[in-house]
């Protein structure tokens, strides 16, 4: 089938009846669902993308095994030109969504061809297990699906392993083995747009000990296997507000659900990794789906970076206030913010690193580096524009009294800007603004900065371990080479190393 269309997207969501909680309801229909069909029509969008002539050519291929066009996501990196083609993908979405939408349908989907590519880890574990994610792939990449994933255990106590949860099942984990698969009990968070997509992956980040071994699993099911609930957080929207009034929270707002498994079978073909620590524990690191993912949340977290920065900017024009030197520096300091992820990017792109499968990864110390790096560049560009917006950014009227007959002289005066600056104009940016930073969606989209990828601080002491053991530092040795066979600083000559270098 290759590349399906916005509508055949659409299709498929309405051809199934996933069981979805949402503010103690159970959703029939989940397209006709008011807080759900926004978000799924942004989707929708980007499937309808890749028949567009603008954009085919750059986030679609023509598929060597099949002959048949597919995404990008599905291409595996071999090249530097694939690469471009992955990043070209990457940024078309991103821009169509301001980068404001995480999990669009390139993300778990290039998570999948990773996997793929790198099924060699799995056969040294298990050959069966190789050849069930190489035939998901296949079924993903040729029927154009749209997955979801969670991959963390719900917050109950973190200070204790899965096997040492009050129950054995508060996690998920396997209950028994059937003739037909593996019957999986637990909960498992935070499964991102899980209600408008086709299928769930799950698999873990590393950090099982032994005794976790029943937790230790990775396998994908369609998101409306029987037993499986989908537990939606509380909505920010109710899915009528005016696309005037909250011109991003009306459109782009991901939902976030814990997912519960009661007695779910995953067919054996669908198991992909179980009952194994030590495989569960090198899934992550070894199999590039930390590394290639990094790129495609390099490119959107930039592009949403440049958004909030291209906003904060506008913002500060539209009332005269960049004059001011405090105003400048904070300015620049988001444009240098972009201007580094943007850097860091190409160089991830131009400093790759091979896997032993031949494929090609973005550099690991850049991409780590965007990684750790936006969470808090992200929260700032925030803070500037509510610092910068001030308290306009609470005087904005609605969409109704804009068009009222009695107010409208009286929104034109006393809500312009500086001169060239009407009153509507100026709303409409404080509006824009407060999505962002005001909203509660846009609080979710802080939070998401912050914590998409893991616990940054934990990220962090990973990166500075391994990087540490990848490196001598002898910029140190040479520094101190000086010093060599002499005791005191006093007594000190430049000497000859073993290298003959001075
Ligand atoms: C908006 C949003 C969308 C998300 N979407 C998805 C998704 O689609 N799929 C998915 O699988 N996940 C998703 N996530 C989850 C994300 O992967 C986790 O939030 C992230 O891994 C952090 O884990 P946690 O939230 O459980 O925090 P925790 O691990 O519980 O951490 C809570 C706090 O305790 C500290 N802490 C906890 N344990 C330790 C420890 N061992 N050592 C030191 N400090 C510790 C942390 O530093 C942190 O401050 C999403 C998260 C957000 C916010
Ligand atoms: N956050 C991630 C995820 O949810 C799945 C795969 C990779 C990542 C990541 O950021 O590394």
């Amino acid at each position: 089938m290759g590349i399906r269309s916005g509508a055949e997207y659409i299709k498929g969501l309405q051809s199934r009846q996933p069981e979805i909680w949402l503010q103690g309801r159970r959703v029939t229909s989940v397209y006709d669902e008011a807080v759900f069909k926004q978000p799924i029509l942004e989707i929708a969008k980007l499937y309808d993308m890749q028949h567009d002539p603008e954009y085919q050519d750059k986030i679609t291929h023509i598929c060597e095994e099949t002959g048949e066009r597919v995404n990008n996501a599905f291409l595996p990196v071999k090249s530097a030109e694939d690469l471009e083609a992955r990043r070209n993908l990457y940024e078309a979405y991103a821009k169509a969504t301001f980068g404001l939408m995480g999990r669009t349908p390139d993300f778990l989907n290039i998570v999948l061809t990773s996997l793929y590519s790198n099924a060699s880890f799995l056969e040294k574990y298990n050959r069966q297990w190789a050849e069930n994610v190489k035939s998901y792939y296949r079924y993903i990449r040729d029927n154009d699906l749209f997955l979801t994933h969670a991959i963390i255990n719900p917050q109950n106590d973190r200070s204790k392993t899965s096997h040492e949860q009050q129950d054995m099942f508060t996690h998920l984990g396997a209950v028994r083995e059937t003739p037909e698969g593996l019957i999986v009990r637990g909960a498992k968070m935070l499964a991102t747009l899980a209600p408008i997509t086709d299928e769930v992956i799950i698999y873990s980040f590393p950090g099982f000990k032994p005794g976790d071994e029943r937790y230790a699993l990775a396998f994908a099911i369609p998101i409306d296997t029987p037993g499986l609930r989908i537990l939606c957080r509380e909505p920010m929207q109710d899915g009528k507000r005016s696309v005037y009034d909250h011109p991003l929270a009306s459109r782009f707002e991901e939902s976030d659900a814990v997912l519960v498994f009661h007695d779910v079978l995953v067919p054996w073909d669908r198991v992909f990794l179980y009952n194994n620590v030590e495989a569960a524990n090198g899934l992550y690191p070894k199999t590039g789906i930390a590394q290639q993912p990094a790129h495609q949340t390099g490119v959107r977290g930039l592009i949403k970076l440049q958004f909030a920065t291209e906003v904060a900017v506008r913002l500060a024009d539209s009332i005269g206030v960049d004059v001011y030197l405090n105003v400048q520096n904070d300015l620049g300091e988001l444009i240098q913010s972009v201007e580094c992820i943007r850097a860091l990017l190409r160089t991830a792109e131009r400093e790759c690193d091979v896997l032993p499968s031949g494929e090609m990864m973005p550099g690991w110390v850049p991409l780590e580096t965007i990684r750790g790096l936006l969470p808090k560049m992200y929260p700032r560009a925030i803070e500037v524009l509510q610092i910068i917006g001030a308290g306009g950014l609470l005087m904005s009227p609605t969409d109704a009294d804009m068009v009222h007959p009695e107010l409208a002289e009286d929104m034109e005066k006393y809500y312009a800007g500086r001169a060239g600056i009407s009153g509507s104009e100026r709303v409409r940016l404080f509006k824009l603004a407060w999505d962002l930073c005001g909203e509660a969606f846009g609080q979710r989209l802080l939070q998401y900065e912050r914590y998409y990828t893991g616990d940054p601080i934990r990220k962090r002491a990973i990166f500075y371990n391994n990087y540490k053991r990848e490196r001598s530092f002898s910029l140190v040795d040479d520094a101190l080479s000086v010093f060599e066979g002499k005791k005191t600083a006093e007594s000190v000559l430049p000497v000859k190393r073993a290298s003959g270098a001075d």
